[in-house]
């Protein structure tokens, strides 16, 4: 499923209503319907499954409780001057019409509505819908059933100015049940920021296709539970207009990248079918990271995995984990990493299928080797077209070089697996200007540098060398824990190793990585108690 900006939601609009000639009142009222509709399964606690618009991956089933929201009251309908103002108008005329009771807010006064919207407006008197223009502190919430968010959908522009900021704060604090149309109003489509105020909706009915801020934070918090309803648009036409942002389903994994996460495997497969990964990580004091990194990508179907381990090191990580095999390499007797010969690692790499570098790689103080030079090292004697994983320190150590961007590229084959602070470090941007804008910023660094980018966090982000992006619905705020990044930069080296190209290997890998966490989580009181390992059995 796509997401889109506001440009390229009104882009597709227009090529709706121009190009193929479905009028704009129809799309409308598909969409007041259609939020008509969401409103009226709360009320009546009638099942999502029926309905037209879908419940978006990722997002949970709203509760709505033991009675229904409502309780006979009305529902206050806010409507802003625009577009999503006359969907609110379209949901209130179809609530009436279904018993359920409504009552009308008009952000401002309503001879400011203009087209569509003062046409509904024109309606809604005609059948005596009960209606008021807002004035602060004038509304009785504690009459009110719920509300309907119909004040700024994606023309939304900055900060909501008042009215619409104050009757955001009351609708706020009456702690009603809020149904938003289209988007919370206050929320950024394109980049999930959220002003102060922005609704705090329980549920959204996003119309034809999910915006991106519904599913970046902090916009995916304020949305709630999101339902995409259709309301006409043809299917494909997103990515006919050039729409290049996708929500990481198994749809699009198997149709945008061909990576089916429930293949399955070639029955006269064996260990040589599905590759050999060699893991480059480990050190003394973080001999764990080499651990789950190589464990994961056995678990992610890895044929043979084998752990380049420091020679210190070797002797006791003899059997942690069975299945993987050893191979020490020299570390200066410090069981650093860096003092191993990276043209070694580099002809060790060459005869496997994959390999992964960076967890617990290490700064070991005193080494004496720069990261740097010794990673570019590696970088230059690899194969170019050996599916690389490059993670944690290796990463930090490619930032400290600086001089990355002359480095031989391997669009192909490289994927980079940073947290926002790595991220921070490789780009030179604050961390707080990458978690603004995640999906920007993403595709740019990919886009320049010729890598497969995952900026893990919260809705982790994949931006592959060529422009296109996913973002991953799976996952929970449990994986915030050391290890869980191992974990993934394992599982992605797996899926490479089986043949599976840069890009679908990453989004894969982050998708299932996500959903293994989401059921390690649901196994444990809370989520708090999730450690990194609890991962790999669920992988
Ligand atoms: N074919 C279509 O376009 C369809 C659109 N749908 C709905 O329409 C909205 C987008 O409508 P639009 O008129 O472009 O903008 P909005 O209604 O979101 O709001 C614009 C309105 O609000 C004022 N405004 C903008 N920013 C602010 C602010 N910060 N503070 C106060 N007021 C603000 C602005 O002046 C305008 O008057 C889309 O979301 C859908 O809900 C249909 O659903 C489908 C067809
Ligand atoms: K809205």
């Amino acid at each position: 499923m796509e997401l889109v900006t506001a440009e390229e939601m009104r882009r597709i609009d227009r090529h709706t209503i121009d190009a193929i000639g479905i009028p704009e009142i129809a799309l409308m009222e598909n969409a007041g319907r259609a939020l008509a509709d969401a409103v009226v399964r709360l009320v009546r606690r009638t099942g999502w499954h029926d309905m037209d618009a879908i419940l978006l991956e990722g997002s949970k089933e709203p509760d709505a409780g033991e009675a229904g929201w409502g309780g006979g009251k009305p529902w206050a309908v806010l409507v802003g001057k625009g577009h999503n103002g006359g969907d609110g108008l379209i949901a209130a005329r179809h609530l009436a019409l279904r018993g359920v009771p409504v009552r009308i807010i008009y952000a401002t006064p309503p001879e400011e509505l203009r087209g569509e919207a003062a046409r509904q407006r024109d309606i809604a008197e005609r059948l005596q819908l009960p209606a008021g223009v807002y004035a602060p502190g004038a509304v009785d919430w504690s009459a009110m059933g719920g509300i309907v968010d119909a004040l700024l959908g994606t023309g939304t522009g900055g900060t909501p100015r008042e009215p619409y900021a104050a009757l955001i704060r009351e609708a706020n604090a009456s702690g009603l049940p809020i149904v938003a149309a289209d988007l919370p109003s206050g929320l950024d489509p394109d980049t999930g920021q959220t002003a102060d105020p922005c609704i705090r909706a329980t549920l959204t009915v996003t119309f034809g296709l999910p915006k991106r801020g519904l599913v970046q934070y902090p916009g995916a918090e304020a949305a709630g539970t999101v339902l995409v309803a259709p309301i006409g648009i043809p299917v494909g036409l997103a990515a006919e207009l050039g729409v290049s942002t996708w929500l990481l389903t198994p749809e699009t994994l198997r149709n945008v990248l061909d990576a089916d996460p429930d293949a399955p495997r070639q029955p006269d497969g064996h260990k040589g079918t599905y590759g050999h990964v060699l893991v480059a990580a480990g050190t003394r004091a973080m001999s764990g990271a080499g651990l789950l990194c190589a464990t994961a990508a056995l678990r992610s179907g890895a044929g043979l995995v084998t752990w380049a381990v420091p020679e210190l090191l070797a002797e006791s990580l003899i059997g942690a984990q069975p299945e993987l095999m050893l191979a020490p390499v020299a570390d200066g007797g410090r069981g650093d990493w860096l003092a191993a010969d990276p043209l070694e690692v580099a002809a060790m790499a060459a005869r496997r299928d994959a390999l992964v570098v960076g967890p617990g790689l290490g700064r070991v103080p005193g080494s004496g080797v720069d990261g740097r030079g010794w990673l570019r090292r590696l970088w230059e004697a690899l194969p170019p077209e050996l599916p690389l994983v490059v993670d944690a320190d290796a990463l930090n150590h490619l930032a400290e070089a600086g001089d990355f961007a002359a480095w031989p590229k391997r669009p192909d084959a490289t994927v980079f697996t940073p947290h926002p602070g790595e991220l921070a470090r490789l780009t030179g941007l604050p961390a707080r200007d990458i978690q603004r804008d995640r999906i920007g910023v993403a595709r740019e660094y990919a886009l320049r540098h010729g890598v497969t980018l995952v900026l893990k966090g919260a809705r982790t982000v994949v931006a592959d060398p060529f422009g296109d992006v996913y973002v991953n619905p799976t996952g929970n705020p449990g994986m915030a824990t050391g290890g869980t990044g191992d974990v993934l930069a394992g599982v992605i080296a797996g899926l490479l190793a089986q043949g599976y190209p840069a890009t679908a290997a990453a989004a894969l890998g982050v998708y299932r990585h996500g959903a293994a966490g989401d059921r390690a989580a649901a196994k444990r009181r809370s989520p708090a108690s999730l450690i990194a390992g609890d991962l790999l059995a669920e992988l």
